[in-house]
């Protein structure tokens, strides 16, 4: 019922190219499915940090293009920019500005923060309120990204490996607060990762890339389903076989 009227990202006929004419990215068609986290999986340089900045609007395909709601991202990123939210750590926070500063600053000029929301993060995910952000831990300022992006209510976030390198109780509270808003709202959720235990316990979609093109697309049930291995053991038989689905 909800997956009917739920919008979007479509890439269509996309190329991105790379110094001297390599190919960053070359994908015809895809569609991000929702609700629910999609795994954006793939090695080092196959091109999920691309992929996503494209599907924030921050850079330029070279060919093709890829929408939101039927909108061009990259030409209507003005309009777009408080749906679509990146966490990348190229993002930073204001080192000198702890967790309330930040939030009284976000509540004050974001027009539709959620109090609700606010309240259920702060509560849940035990972010230091008042510690300034250069002495917070890397978890902690992964756990005040989402603390800040959630209560504007994104249609999309997109996340870029930024879970990483969290312990896996931290790992474990963003998931499941991401998991539980993409169900609530239908919002999309992509995460770029290779850690397989978040992959089989949180995503229910997968995407595989490899060398820029998309060479595996599906559900988790029905990947799992069709081999009866696990699903690094999956991702291994995808990766030697290469080839585009
Ligand atoms: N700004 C850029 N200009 C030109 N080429 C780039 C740029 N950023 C990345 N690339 C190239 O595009 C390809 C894909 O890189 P990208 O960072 O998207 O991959 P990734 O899957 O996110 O890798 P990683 O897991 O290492 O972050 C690589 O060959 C990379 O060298």
């Amino acid at each position: 019922m909800l997956e009917c009227t739920i919008k979007m990202i479509e890439v269509n006929n996309l190329v991105l190219y790379g110094k001297n004419g390599t190919i960053r990215l070359k994908i015809p068609e895809l569609k991000f499915h929702s609700p629910g986290i999609t795994a954006l999986v793939g090695h080092n340089g196959a091109g999920k940090s691309s992929l996503l900045k494209l599907a924030a609007g921050l850079e330029k395909s070279s060919h093709g293009s890829i929408l939101y709601d039927q909108k061009d991202i990259f030409i209507h990123y003005e309009d777009l920019k408080e749906k679509i939210h990146l966490l990348s750590w190229g993002l930073e926070l204001y080192r000198n500005l702890s967790a309330k500063d930040h939030l009284d600053l976000f509540r004050s000029i974001c027009k539709n923060w959620n109090k609700d929301i606010e309240l259920e993060l702060l509560k849940d995910l035990s972010i230091p309120t008042h510690k300034k952000v250069e002495k917070m831990s890397r978890g902690e300022q992964v756990r005040l990204r989402i603390l800040l992006s959630l209560p504007r209510s994104p249609k999309v976030i997109l996340i870029d490996e930024v879970t990483n390198d969290l312990d896996t109780d931290s790992r474990r509270a963003i998931f499941k607060k991401l998991d539980s808003y993409s169900f609530d709202t239908g919002a999309q959720v992509v995460v770029a990762t290779n850690m397989i235990e978040d992959i089989e316990r949180y995503a229910s979609d997968i995407i595989l890339l490899k060398k820029g093109e998309v060479i595996l697309q599906s559900s988790l049930d029905s990947i799992k389903e069709q081999h009866n291995t696990s699903f690094e053991e999956i991702v291994r038989i995808y990766e030697r076989k290469g080839s585009v689905l």
